[in-house]
Order: structure tokens, then sequence, then C-alpha cells
């Protein structure tokens, strides 16, 4: 018997092709953006190093959601929930300090061995990995500076780190086949104004290029660096500032990271996408959502997630941009915000797939901007929701907000255990 989906399927097939858009072909498009999931998402960004420790560089997850996981066992187990109530290709995005060891470890001395548990994990759930230096929350980043630290030894000890932390990023991708993308995101700035604001920039430089100065496979490694605009406590200045970075990755040729809430307020990154491929040979994404200012709120389907989704797939980006998700949300059930904010981006991304992009393209050439724009809202009706429903039944994911019960039910079993 033909369920209810599939009868909306085949409506939904015959509505896409009438203008000329084969929903087979985007659902094959689709599986080839994986997304990658943010391990801190799940406990609030506090990692293994010193769960009691406080997060610090001017990040701030808010809320107190009972049930966070409190060690690497617990953040799998979380994540396995999450990762399977999301249909299609996932990532798991990794901060050093997620490391596992019996002793304590020095940032600087981490090596593949303190992660061999997350690449055993993330082989049996067939996985990518990728990475973070993590350049706050400890001692030597509490007066604010790290790479760019006017002291020669505390400047030393984080390139050493990001050294070490490149080490773990190509043991990812050689034991896993896929490179892993290693984000570089320092907290540096001033509070309030800053007389030398050269300085920090000129030592950065110099970090930088000794930190990643040794090469490293390709296949393996893909060197990310990340601007924003102002941290809590660093209002008046960040070294890492958009400029500073788009002309570091651009000389470098490294890859940009661009951060959703790294940016004035009326400023998107959707718009930065096609200026930057231009110049730096990839992107990753941190798609968050910022309310007012840099708050990593889960990510919607609003209009600039599809907005960030139109530019990956208008300009063939699939084998140039790495979708990262960067939000932190600790007021609701962590396991439902991967959820939600996962779902939405792959949301997202099927319906830029779904765009008659080259009618759309054809009627802007030839100026007809009515055209343009009456085809633009005509196809945000059409039933992408039933293309998406197809999708998730075929991966074996709720197809809708059913998914919700199955969280409750973790919640009811483990996640309340938890003290
Ligand atoms: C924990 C992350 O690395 C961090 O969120 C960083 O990517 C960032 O966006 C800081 O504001
Ligand atoms: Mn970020």
């Amino acid at each position: 018997m033909t369920t209810s989906l599939e009868k909306a399927w085949e409506l939904a097939k015959q509505r896409f092709a009438a203008v000329g858009v084969d929903v087979e072909a985007a659902l094959q498009q689709l599986d080839r953006l994986p997304v990658s999931m943010h391990c801190w998402q799940g406990d609030d960004v506090a990692g293994f190093e010193n769960p009691e420790g406080t997060l610090s560089g001017g990040i701030q997850a808010t809320g107190n959601y009972p049930g966070k996981a409190r060690n690497a066992h617990e953040l799998r187990s979380d994540l396995e929930r999450a990762l399977s109530l999301i249909p299609g290709p996932k990532r798991l995005n990794l901060h050093a300090i997620y490391l596992e060891s019996d002793q304590p470890v020095a940032r600087d001395k981490i090596k593949p061995e303190h992660f061999k548990n997350w690449v055993e994990w993330a082989k049996a759930n067939k996985l990518g990995l990728d990475f973070n230096p993590s350049c706050f929350s400890h001692p030597l980043s509490a007066d604010g500076f790290t790479l760019s630290h006017a002291n020669d030894e505390i400047r030393q000890f984080w390139i050493d780190h990001v050294k070490a932390s490149r080490k773990v990023s190509a043991y990812f991708g050689e034991q896993l086949g896929t490179p892993s993308v290693m984000n570089i995101w320092i907290p540096d700035g001033m509070k309030d104004i800053t007389v030398d604001r050269l300085a920090p920039r000129q030592r950065l430089v110099a970090a930088l290029d000794e930190a990643m100065s040794e090469k490293l496979n390709p296949q393996h490694h893909i060197d990310a660096v990340e601007s924003k605009l102002f941290g809590i406590g660093a209002e008046s200045y960040t070294v890492g500032s958009n400029e500073f970075y788009f002309g570091y990755a651009t000389s470098r040729q490294t890859a940009l990271c661009l951060d959703a809430g790294h940016f004035h307020p009326t400023e998107v990154i959707s718009d930065k996408i096609s200026s930057a491929m231009l110049y730096v040979p990839r992107l990753l994404l941190h798609v968050s959502r910022p309310v007012r200012w840099d708050s990593d709120h889960v990510v919607l389907l609003d209009d600039e997630t599809q907005a960030i989704a139109s530019e990956i797939i208008r300009h063939d980006l699939f084998d140039r941009v790495h979708i990262g998700l960067d939000f932190f949300d600790a007021s609701i059930n962590r396991i439902a915000a991967w959820v939600i904010g996962t779902r939405n981006m792959k949301k997202a991304l099927l319906r830029a797939l779904l765009e008659p992009t080259e009618t759309l393209r054809q009627m802007e050439l030839e100026g007809d901007y009515t055209a343009r724009l009456a085809l633009l809202e005509e196809q945000k009706s059409l039933p992408w929701a039933a293309v998406w429903e197809m999708y998730c039944q075929r991966n074996d994911t709720p197809v809708d907000a059913q998914w919700l019960d199955a969280v409750r039910h973790y919640e009811k079993d483990v996640l309340s255990q938890r003290s």
C-alpha cells in the first residue's frame, strides 16, 4: 500500500519536474555535503581536561539544563543519539580539550594517542573528524592573549599547542581517509582603547607562520583560521579580526573560517562566500545564530541559513566549502539542540538544491527582475518538505518532530540519572 509520505513524494516529484528540477538528483547531491557537528554543544564547551574549570576567552554558554555530558563516554553516547536522528552524512568537530588521558596532559604535549578512542568511535560510526586547538580556558590565556602574547614563553607555548594539534588532526585524516579541517581560533584582544594595535598582529602573523611551518599531507589535514569582531571582555580590539585573517588566509592559502556570529550585526557571511572564494582555496563555515550579539543560538531554518546554503549550491562549492556548526545552548536539551540545528542546516541545503537556479540566473541575465522575484517567492512554497521526509525515511531517521520522542526517552532513561 502506498503511504501518504510516498504519495506526497510522487506529487512533489511532479511539481519540481515542472520547474525543471530533478528531486532524485537533488538528494544525491545532498549526500555529498557532510555537516560537521561540534562536540562542544554536548557539554557547554567544558571538555575533559579540566571539566570543573571555567569557560574563558570571551565566549559563554548560558543556561543550566540538566544532564550535560561529564566525560567522553557520555558525550559519545549523547552524540550517537543525536546522530541517529539526523539524515545523511555527518562529521564530528573536536576540540583539543576533549582529549582522554589518565594523567594530566599539557596542551603543548597533546598527542594522537589521547584521541584514539575518538578515532575508533568515528570509524565505528562512519564519521570524519575535524579538529581545533583550544586556546582558551587555560591559565596561560587568562590575561586575554595566546598566539599574539608579548611574552615569548607564553606565545611559544601556544605555538607548540597548535603544532601538536596539527599532528592530531593529520592523524584523524590518515586514520579515517578524509581530511580533518583544523580551525585556529584565538580569543586575543583588549577590553578598552588599545594603543598598539599593530604589534600583537605582527606577533600573530609570525606565530601562525611558525605554528604551520611543517608541511602536512593535504589529504589528511587542512589548516583554517577564524576571524572575530569582538569577545566578552575584548570589546575594543580583536587581534584576529576579519581583515587580519582575510589577508592571512589569502597570502598563505589556508582555508578561511567564517563564523555567522563574528561580524557587525547587519553583516552576513552568506554575502562573503563569493568574495572569499576568489582568493582562498577553501572556506570553513561556522553556521551559528547571533541574536543581538555573538550569542551562538541554535541554527534555525531562517533566511541567513538558507542564503548560506544557496551560495554553496548556486556556485557549486561542494568541494571547497566545509560546513561546520558553532552554537552552544545550555538552556535546552543539548541533544535536541544538535538535532534541531543540524537538521535545519540540511533542510536549507536541500531547499537550495531544489531551486531552479539556471532559470533564475537566466532571468537575472536578461534583466527580468520581476520574474526573478516572482519565481524565487513561488518556489518557497513548492513541496520541499515531502522531499525532505523521503530523505529522512530512506536514511532511517524520523521524518518529522517525532525525533523528539527519542530524545525525551533518552532524557528520562539516561540524562536524568546524571547529577
Ligand atoms: C569553541 C569554538 O572554537 C569557538 O566557538 C570559536 O569557533 C568561536 O566562534 C569563538 O567565538
Ligand atoms: Mn566559531
